[in-house]
């Protein structure tokens, strides 16, 4: 079954709505005991099947559109398990529910159990033409490691020949290809059917691959947020972590070369942000067997230390990763995969597990509406063009919102002209989107990366100065008032000074109630978001708790952010025209309209 067409059947969200009569349901006619058991789906009453109907549909609507459904399991039988017919009529039942929900339903596996078997199905749902699931995954790892390696293997299903072929499609500097280093965040996508099935194709010579036709075809969407391997791109790799807002880490480690450079970093900014963290370990093809186990001791070791907390689970078959992928938002669980770029193997179990990660966030697209700008462009004939991540409601093309702060704090209304997601024209997108605005009468030089679009019933109000509860991660002696650090939260990137803390000192370890103070420009803050406060090798994470509304803005800031304004404005010419054509402003759009996001960001160390 492939992605609906029918606009009848297209109003899912409609249909995922529960309607009077199904809440009123006499449901307290069925007893639980009843529902629950492993048998129920065999022969369904109409009360029962009317039940179970309304069971998968909050499930699938608390999953974000999909859920895995264990036949012959539950918790109030004493056995589990049903002998194959049982199944075969329990299957039939599962699968006239998922079509009435307009969801496909695939078989993972079957297991054996105490009694007979338990089939396991995912079942998603199928989504109208232009929409899929989006999950954010974020690729770490030390410098050839095989990340920018495996995203074109992924992706571009075709296998590398060890010495870089398959990361040639990906890179986006001259100098990236002639080094063979990532310096910038770049994304890749790989799309699954509603049937799990890859939407992604090998491309005809070398073309690069059409994310109209992917999206298109997609239930999920995988995006990868390729981050640098290099110490010299942490800030952007720590960038990519705190704007890009990933669902799931994948820490890559090179199997001949194990734990080395910055993999321990990355592996601690990923747990210091909450974000779940898989290991793929590349290159199994050449790396000796005692080597691998090396490296496999030692990365065991690591999970499992007091800093990490993870319970490491070798994926080596499909069971393990649907245990594994089924477990992972929940448990701390931390699958490790062992794959060859080259020879290919293991990449399909990685595949299976991607096609079963789901968005970790929850997003509300019924409040009013807020834009975090992670990225900006030029794009010649369509002018100024903003990319990042819907956080709550829907947003459509024609709205006005506030765009800001600016260096003094100020916002201003702005107007969408178009909309594109993951390259493709769209009337809205909603919360949990990633999205790309063109805007109105706006130009480029005055938006800077972490400003943010919101509905002006905000009424939104730029901050100098926070409180936040931060844990001091590493650093080499003591931190005390007036140090100062760059502060990493969503997509703002900007120097802080330390006015405050609860403890006079604080050391490796130290957790205290910090307030900061911004250097250059007041921001636009939420309590509860997580940052990074680092410089150098010393690092801190935190969560703000509290608002400084009334910091005054200093003279000397004032002026500093006139001056700074000024620059900007004078810089503009220059960032004008090398758009159209230079290369020096290191955007280039080789093709009109096609501005998503993420293809090309220029911003190294
Ligand atoms: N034999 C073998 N070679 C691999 C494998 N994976 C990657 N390589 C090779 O390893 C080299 C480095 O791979 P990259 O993908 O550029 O590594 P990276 O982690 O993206 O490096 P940065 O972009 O610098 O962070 C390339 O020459 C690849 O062809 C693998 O599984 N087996």
């Amino acid at each position: 079954m492939e992605k609906s067409t029918n606009p009848e059947q297209n109003h899912l969200d409609n249909l995922f709505a529960p309607s009077p009569g199904e809440m009123n349901h006499e449901d307290n006619d069925i007893e639980e005991r009843q529902i629950f058991s492993k048998v129920i789906l065999i022969s369904p009453t109409d009360d029962e099947y009317h039940l179970l109907m309304k069971q998968l549909k909050q499930r699938i609507q608390e999953n974000q559109g999909e859920c895995v459904y264990a036949v012959g399991e539950s918790d109030v039988d004493v056995e589990s398990g049903l002998c194959d017919e049982e199944l075969a009529a329990s299957k039939a039942t599962l699968l006239s529910l998922a079509e009435s929900l307009d969801c496909h339903c695939t078989l993972l596996r079957e297991r054996p159990a105490d009694k007979g078997k338990i089939a396991e199905y995912l079942i998603r749902r199928i989504y109208e033409e232009n929409d899929f699931l989006e999950v954010k995954v974020a690729v770490v790892g030390n410098v050839d490691a095989g990340k920018s390696t495996l995203l074109g293997v992924l992706t571009h299903c075709e296998l590398d020949n060890g010495r870089g072929y398959s990361r040639q499609k990906l890179f986006r500097h001259k100098h990236e290809v002639e080094s063979g280093r990532t310096s910038s965040i770049g994304n890749e996508i790989l799309g699954f059917r509603s049937d799990g099935c890859v939407v992604n194709k090998p491309s005809l010579h070398g073309a690069h691959i059409d994310w109209n036709t992917i999206c298109q075809q997609s239930s999920k969407v995988i995006t990868f947020v390729d981050l640098a391997g290099h110490e010299k791109y942490l800030k952007t790799t720590v960038f990519g972590m705190t704007g890009h807002l990933p669902d799931f880490c994948m820490l890559m480690v090179g199997s001949n070369a194990g734990i080395v450079g910055t993999t321990k970093e990355h592996l601690g900014l990923a747990l210091a942000l909450n974000v779940p963290v898989f290991v793929v370990v590349t290159k199994i093809d050449m790396c000796p067997s005692n080597i691998l186990q090396e490296t496999m001791k030692l990365l065991v070791k690591i999970l499992k230390s007091p800093g990490c907390r993870k319970i490491p689970v070798l994926v080596s078959n499909k069971d393990d990763v649907i245990v594994t992928a089924t477990n992972f938002t929940s448990e701390r669980v931390c699958p490790i995969f062992q794959v060859s770029n080259v020879t290919g193997q293991n990449i399909d179990l990685l595949k299976i597990f991607l096609n079963l990660l789901n968005c970790r966030t929850k997003f509300d697209d019924q409040e009013l509406p807020e834009f975090l700008i992670d990225d900006t462009f030029s794009v010649p004939g369509v002018g100024t063009v903003v990319s990042g991540t819907v956080m709550k409601g829907s947003i459509k093309a024609g709205e006005n919102l506030m765009l800001g702060p600016d260096l003094l704090g100020s916002f201003e209304l702005v107007q969408i002209k178009s909309i594109h997601r993951k390259r493709m024209a769209v009337h809205a997108v909603r919360a949990g989107q990633t999205a790309a605005f063109a805007l109105k009468k706006v130009k480029r030089a005055n938006i800077r990366k972490g400003m943010v679009m919101v509905s002006p019933k905000y009424n939104p109000k730029a901050v100098w100065e926070y409180k936040g509860e931060v844990l001091v991660l590493h650093h080499p002696t003591t931190i005390s008032t007036k140090y100062q650090a760059m502060v990493h939260c969503g997509s703002i990137r900007q120097t802080a000074s330390i006015l405050s803390m609860t403890k006079e000192h604080l050391r490796t370890g130290d957790k205290a109630v910090v307030r900061f103070r911004f250097l250059k420009n007041p921001e636009y803050l939420r309590q509860g978001t997580k940052f990074v406060f680092r410089e150098g090798r010393t690092k801190a994470v935190g969560t703000i708790t509290e608002l400084i509304e009334d910091a005054p803005a200093y003279q000397s800031h004032l002026k500093h952010s006139h001056t700074a304004k000024n620059r900007q404005q004078s810089s503009k010419y220059t960032t004008q025209q090398s758009s159209s054509g230079s290369r020096r402003g290191g955007k280039r759009w080789t093709q009109r309209n096609n501005y998503e996001v993420n293809e090309k960001e220029t911003h190294q160390q």
